[in-house]
């Protein structure tokens, strides 16, 4: 489980997190929409500890992230925009010594099977990475989350520049995650995506949540009007079908 209790953070005089709140649950996904500038890179980076809120709490697995960094860290898988491997490794390679300098003992069945699972085929797996594409290179990334046993996954734009197949691969895998009891939180601009996967859709606009809805019987057209509603504060959603969590700012 993630949990974001008022969370801020200022560069200088700019606010680019308001008292962020939310909970993102074992086993659901969570999927945060919002503008270029709305603070969704800077919620990704405080959850990775790679910055510290100014005030307000953030819990990762149970463990407070600012009084228990390493051990926090263990629950966490980050997959960034561009998977960055080794590029002269094949998978198989690439994967034991990603384990081997996380400290894993994992066989190399464990690495297989976490292969089989993100359905890259078997035999691209002796291919140098220098030759895969955006979507096998993700593969690659989640299979080394199966690996670890990632309790909570951090998922930067992962679908931007997939071709539509390779979105929907990527979708599969993500639900499957989550279905063994992953919390998962994906900072996204694909609406699609997002209304495909999402559990609940957290709309951000100048720092704040302006919006988490509840992914259940919401059209896909229905978020696109909210969306733009929070956005562009011009088009009016029909809010009949969309659920609002109690955390709706
Ligand atoms: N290290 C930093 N120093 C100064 N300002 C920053 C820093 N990081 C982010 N900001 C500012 O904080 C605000 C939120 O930025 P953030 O990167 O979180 O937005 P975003 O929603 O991820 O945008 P995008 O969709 O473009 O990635 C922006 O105004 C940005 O300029």
């Amino acid at each position: 489980m993630i949990e974001m209790n008022n969370v801020s953070k200022s560069f200088g005089a700019h606010k680019a997190l308001d008292a962020l709140s939310l909970t993102v649950p074992s086993g659901q996904v969570t999927c945060l929409l919002g503008a270029n500038g709305a603070g969704k890179s800077t919620t990704l980076n405080l959850l990775l500890n790679f910055i510290e809120p100014d005030s307000g709490e953030i819990i990762i697995d149970g463990l407070n992230v600012q009084e228990e960094p390493e051990r926090s860290k263990q629950a966490l898988f980050y997959l960034p925009e561009q998977v960055n491997l080794y590029e002269e490794f094949n998978a198989l390679e690439n994967l034991s010594y990603l384990a081997k300098l996380s400290g894993d003992a994992v066989t190399e069945q464990t690495i297989r099977d976490a292969l089989t699972e993100t359905g890259l085929q078997q035999s691209a797996w002796l291919e140098p990475l220098s030759s895969y594409s955006k979507g096998m290179r993700q593969k690659v990334g989640i299979a080394f989350a199966i690996v670890r046993g990632a309790k909570v996954l951090l998922l930067d734009e992962p679908t931007s520049g997939l071709d539509p197949s390779a979105t929907l691969e990527f979708i599969r895998i993500i639900e499957t995650l989550a279905a063994r009891g992953a919390a998962i939180l994906m900072v996204t601009h694909d609406l699609y995506c997002a209304h495909c996967l999402s559990d609940q859709i957290g709309i951000m606009k100048q720092g704040q949540l302006k919006a988490l809805l509840v992914n259940q019987n919401l059209s896909l057209e229905n978020l696109e009007a909210h969306y733009h509603q929070h956005i562009n504060d011009h088009v009016t959603a029909t809010a009949d079908s969309v659920s609002l969590a109690p955390q709706l700012v």
